[in-house]
């Protein structure tokens, strides 16, 4: 049973899946995913596994990061180039609602923040540009290590969407071959304040995400907005403590065909002097090489396919050159 945010945002316990004991059955959160995911692409979730004191650390890591000098932080720049998309980029680097002018939500807002992606280490094309050492001790060991607990339970959240799509043994097969978990992106995420905003103002422009789905860790200072595609309107990510959101990104909407939205979603300013906001996405991509297209299973259920295929990395390269 879901319960639900005071906005009206489902939200999920997933402990069958992540307790580890195989015999559980994994078929009553696929069910509730079936069930509460389709209308806007987004949940929350309980029962993940990660535990306070772990977002805790990972948020006061992402503080100290944030509050070193610019010249510190520059010691691990992001390239000019898109690719590594890696290490630390100031602000004005992304300008994510650019991507969004199909759906009438337009949003405008100039990201005003500053981010630092972190990759696997095995990924050869966006590889990590790290700190020295010696600038934030324990930041590489720590970012490295949560990397891939996120990666374990993003494994076992993807078996669950799979299993609730119905899928065959074979598709189930061919989607998970998508994803190995190397080319995931772990971003910290600092907002800068603002003093008098206005209710509303733009922190983060409108766009959906070019992932499978997405994790989304955020710090009390709320901001976070799901578009409700019944009314256009947005519905307020409410931070609670313990809740993880999660939303169903591109990529996963063009493989079930549609049944899965990708999520609108925006950050906003409260009104009045807003403080400094720091969040944690986990993006869950597929390969670069991984060819994206919608399930056979539900393109005859649907009588016709909605996408046509695309592979990742061609699709991730066209949309930056949309959000640069
Ligand atoms: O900061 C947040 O809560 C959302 C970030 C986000 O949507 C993104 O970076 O794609
Ligand atoms: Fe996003």
């Amino acid at each position: 049973m879901a319960s639900f945010t005071p906005s009206g945002i489902p939200v999920i316990d997933i402990s069958s899946l992540t307790k580890g004991d195989r015999s559980h059955n994994h078929r009553a959160v696929a069910d509730q995913f079936a069930r509460h995911l389709p209308s806007n692409g987004c949940i929350g979730i309980t029962g993940h596994g990660i535990s306070l004191e772990r977002l805790k650390e990972a948020f006061s890591v992402t503080k100290s990061l944030f509050d070193l000098s610019y010249e510190d932080k520059m010691k691990a720049p992001h390239a000019t180039a898109i690719v590594p998309h890696s290490g630390y980029s100031s602000v004005g680097k992304e300008h994510l609602g650019n991507q969004d002018s199909k759906n009438g939500a337009k949003f405008e807002a100039s990201d005003y923040k500053e981010s630092y992606d972190i990759r696997s280490e095995e990924n050869k094309i966006d590889y990590n540009i790290w700190l020295p050492e010696e600038v934030l001790p324990g930041f590489r060991a720590f970012t490295t290590k949560f990397f891939w607990e996120l990666h374990q339970l993003s494994d076992k959240i993807l078996g669950a969407l799979i299993l609730s799509l119905e899928a065959t043994e074979e598709e189930a097969k061919a989607v998970k071959a998508l994803y190995t978990g190397h080319e995931n992106d772990l971003r910290l995420a600092h907002y800068f304040p603002i003093e008098d905003a206005e209710k509303g103002r733009g922190r983060l422009g409108a766009h959906t995400d070019w992932s499978i789905f997405t994790l989304l860790f955020q710090d009390e200072n709320s901001g976070l907005e799901f578009q409700d595609r019944r009314t256009g309107g947005f519905l307020e990510a409410t931070p609670q403590e313990g809740v993880i959101y999660m939303n169903i990104g591109d990529m996963f909407m063009r493989i079930s065909n549609g049944f899965y939205p990708s999520a609108l979603h925006r950050v906003v300013a409260n009104e009045g002097a807003t403080p400094d906001r720091y969040s944690i996405p986990y993006f869950v991509v597929p390969d670069r090489e991984g060819v994206i297209e919608p399930l056979p299973s539900r393109v005859k259920e649907d009588g016709k396919s909605v996408y046509e295929s695309v592979k990742y990395g061609e699709y991730m390269m066209s949309m930056w050159e949309k959000v640069r």
